[in-house]
């Protein structure tokens, strides 16, 4: 089976998905995994071993492939798969039926570009509040499906949490898992179910519901100022986290995590490629 390799190296981790090499509709996938890009030599052994094992029935085509991480994350992807053609996403890249509203399309981060193009295959035509919460958080407004307006890029929770350690006497560094989203805690839940974000009473607190605010508020900022949304999408390591503090129903607007928001972008590049070069 010939296969391709849709693959997105963040700052933090590579998230990866094996899919039929030929043209298709909806994504198939064959395989996924996430690897923190620390440990990605053995990561990557682990994960593809029955791949590369059985390489004479499975093989990696092509790797489609937008990296926003250091390039040494993508030349250690490429050592493991050395016969497989690499096609990397960049801000340029014209996809029919997407505008990027980016001053200088390039300097546009390509995992935002993907989520976007995963948002309107998705969901096609519709105004939506794109999120991506890892070691950035990023609030993208794609309007209509097709023009991405622009967006907002803030320190991810752990990057907030790391930096307060840091950079002061008195701040403990805290990491993001340690923010609860557990029910069973003593926490505060408005009316809509969802928690709600009180005053902290102690540092771990003050700094937990700082950053959690800090994130929130910025999403509800974004809700506020478009009377026309009609989706929020969020993806990244620390969505979940998130979900637990946004407000399910906000102005009305749907909410929806999907996990794979940048892959299926990536896949839809990949068969727009495939069409253009038959
Ligand atoms: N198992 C995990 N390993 C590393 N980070 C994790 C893990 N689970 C959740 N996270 C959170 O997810 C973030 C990374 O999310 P991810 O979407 O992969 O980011 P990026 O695309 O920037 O690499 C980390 O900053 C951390 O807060
Ligand atoms: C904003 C980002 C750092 C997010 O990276 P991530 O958190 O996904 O690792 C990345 O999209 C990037 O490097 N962007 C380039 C600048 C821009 O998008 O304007």
């Amino acid at each position: 089976m010939e296969l391709d390799l849709l693959l997105d190296i963040g700052n933090t981790r590579s998230k990866w998905i094996t899919t039929k090499s030929g043209l298709g509709g909806s994504l198939s996938i064959e395989q996924s995994g996430i690897i923190n890009n620390q440990e990605l030599s053995e990561q990557i052994m682990q994960q593809f071993d029955s791949l590369l094992t059985s390489s004479s029935v499975a093989v990696i085509q092509n790797i489609f492939c937008t990296c926003v991480g250091q390039l040494d994350v993508l030349k250690i992807w490429q050592a493991h798969f050395p016969s497989a053609t690499l096609y990397q996403l960049s801000g340029e890249t014209v996809i029919p039926g997407f505008d990027n509203g980016y001053q200088r399309p390039t300097e546009l981060g390509t995992d935002r570009l993907a989520g976007m193009l995963g948002a309107k295959t998705l969901y096609p035509e519709k105004n939506i509040l794109v999120i991506a919460s890892g070691t950035a958080t990023t609030i993208d407004y794609l309007h209509q499906g097709s023009k991405f307006i622009g967006g907002w890029i803030i320190p991810g929770l752990d990057l907030m949490l790391k930096s307060l350690g840091k950079s002061t006497a008195n701040l403990p560094t805290l990491e993001a898992n340690q923010l609860t989203t557990s029910r069973d805690d003593d926490q505060t839940f408005n009316n809509q179910g969802t928690l709600a974000i009180p005053f902290g009473t102690s540092t771990k607190d003050a700094i937990g519901m700082g950053v959690v605010l800090a994130t929130v508020g910025a999403i509800q900022q974004a809700i506020a100022q478009l009377p026309h949304l009609e989706l929020i999408l969020i993806t990244g390591g620390n969505a979940n986290l998130l979900e637990a503090y946004l407000l399910s129903d906000s102005n009305q607007v749907k909410f929806v995590q999907e996990p794979n928001l940048i892959l299926v972008g990536l896949n839809a590049w990949r068969l727009h490629h495939k069409e253009a070069h038959i």
